[in-house]
């Protein structure tokens, strides 16, 4: 059995990068920008007032009184020229008329019909410099994951229509003959195949767009044909008959379909049977059936790829600090990724692994908002050790 991290090392050399289309920024949210864009214009593009208040020529005292000679407003300029003794009522965005140096804020004047008189003075201008955000020709680099502050940054660098990755097509197939789909009425031998709509929507969330699959029935011609039908997907990924029993299927049949087989079994728990390789265009992910098992390896494994075919680099689960809340018992040779539960307490976030890590079991998982990893071989610990987790 390979480590987690040698799995996901073969996994990511797996993933040819996809092409990239123009999408309109109202559709970008969440994509991943293919490489740099550069500003068309200076941000703000002209030097403007901060407040609401009055621009002035100089640094006008407290007593002086100036005369009010016109008005600036966001979007519409004055388009004179201030002297001292002058001022110009200006709002909050409106481009600072020439001659002015600074903008006293409307609560330090009185203003009477035509003029003001300064009551107070500032140690700031209460102005926005030309460029002062970002210059014209400012560049963002990709590839980036547009998050939404990225999208109003693309926005106001006047770009309307980034270059994205285009999103990873996934095709999901769920296979053995216990399965009907939820709403379908079971047989008393049969459950309800659940795995496939959390790992569509976590699929989702790395921007994938995922194709549901027939379910595919545990006969190797049944998985063939699904297989097959999934042909042109950027990534296959199966659920179930990953194992070694009689009626696990899917590793002998991607085998008689040509897979160049990556990796079949991780020193991983739950997961231990997760398998992949290259199938013609496609990556094949062949996931463990166990609901836990199958969820935490898509946080493992598939989110990771997804990012690494859209282009990003750093896409490995991010692991962070946590003091353990209690004892846990020393480790396998299997790195394990409990189900937990992280609060934040008076000295840092706390982790609280949940009574039952059965892998079949979904109460838990979804009780659940973090992994507490256990490395392989971890020796036992105590309450207040350190630990690692990431966020589910
Ligand atoms: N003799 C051995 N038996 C098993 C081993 C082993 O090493 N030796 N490994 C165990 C481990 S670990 C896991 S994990 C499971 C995974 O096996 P499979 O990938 O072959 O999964 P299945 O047998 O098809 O299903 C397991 C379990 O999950 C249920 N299932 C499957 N698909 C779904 C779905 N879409 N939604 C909900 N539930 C699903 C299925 O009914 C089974 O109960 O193998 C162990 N066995
Ligand atoms: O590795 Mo299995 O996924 O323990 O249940």
């Amino acid at each position: 059995m390979i480590s987690v991290a040698e799995a996901l090392e073969r996994l990511l050399s797996l993933a040819v990068p996809l092409a990239s289309e123009e999408v309109p920024l109202a559709k970008a949210a969440g994509r991943v920008l293919s490489g740099e864009v550069q500003a068309a214009r200076a941000q703000p593009p002209f030097t403007a007032s901060a407040m609401d208040g009055y621009a002035v020529s100089g640094d006008p005292q407290p007593g002086e009184t100036l005369k009010v000679i016109g008005e600036a407003q966001a979007g519409g300029a004055w388009t004179g020229r201030i002297a001292q003794g002058q001022a110009v009522r200006i709002f909050t965005g409106a481009p600072l008329p020439a001659g002015a140096d600074r903008v006293v804020i409307q609560e330090n004047v009185t203003a009477t019909e035509g003029q003001i008189t300064i009551n107070e003075t500032s140690a700031t201008a209460h102005i926005r410099r030309a460029g002062s955000d970002f210059a014209a020709g400012h560049s963002l680099p990709g590839p980036r994951l547009l998050r939404p502050a990225d999208l109003a940054l693309l926005a106001a660098m006047n770009v309307a229509r980034p270059q994205v990755a285009r999103r990873p097509v996934v095709a999901l197939i769920a296979t053995g003959d216990e399965l009907v789909l939820p709403g379908e009425a079971p047989r008393e031998d049969q459950i309800i195949c659940s795995n496939t709509f959390a790992i569509k929507a976590l699929a989702e969330t790395a921007g994938a767009e995922v194709r549901l699959m027939p379910l595919a029935r545990d006969r190797v011609e049944a998985l063939r044909d699904v297989i097959a039908l999934a042909e042109g997907a950027d990534v296959i990924v199966t659920i179930g008959g990953a194992s070694v029993g009689d009626h696990d299927l899917v590793a002998g049949v991607a085998r008689g379909m040509g897979i160049d087989m990556a990796f079949h079994k991780v020193a991983l728990r739950p997961g231990k049977p997760l398998m992949s390789g290259r199938l013609g265009n496609s990556v094949f992910l062949g996931l463990p059936g166990n609901p836990v098992s199958a969820i935490v390896c898509s946080h493992l494994f598939l989110l990771p790829l997804l990012r690494r075919l859209q282009g990003l680099r750093e896409v490995a689960p991010v692991l962070r600090r946590a003091t353990l809340a209690h004892a846990v018992e020393a480790n396998g040779n299997r790195a394990h990724y409990m189900r937990a539960i992280v609060e934040e307490g008076t000295e840092g976030p706390v982790l609280r692994a949940g009574d039952s890590q059965e892998s079949a079991f979904l109460v838990p998982l979804s009780e659940a908002n973090a992994l507490l990893l256990r490395p392989p071989h971890a020796p036992a610990a105590a309450a207040g050790d350190p630990a690692l987790w990431l966020a589910i």
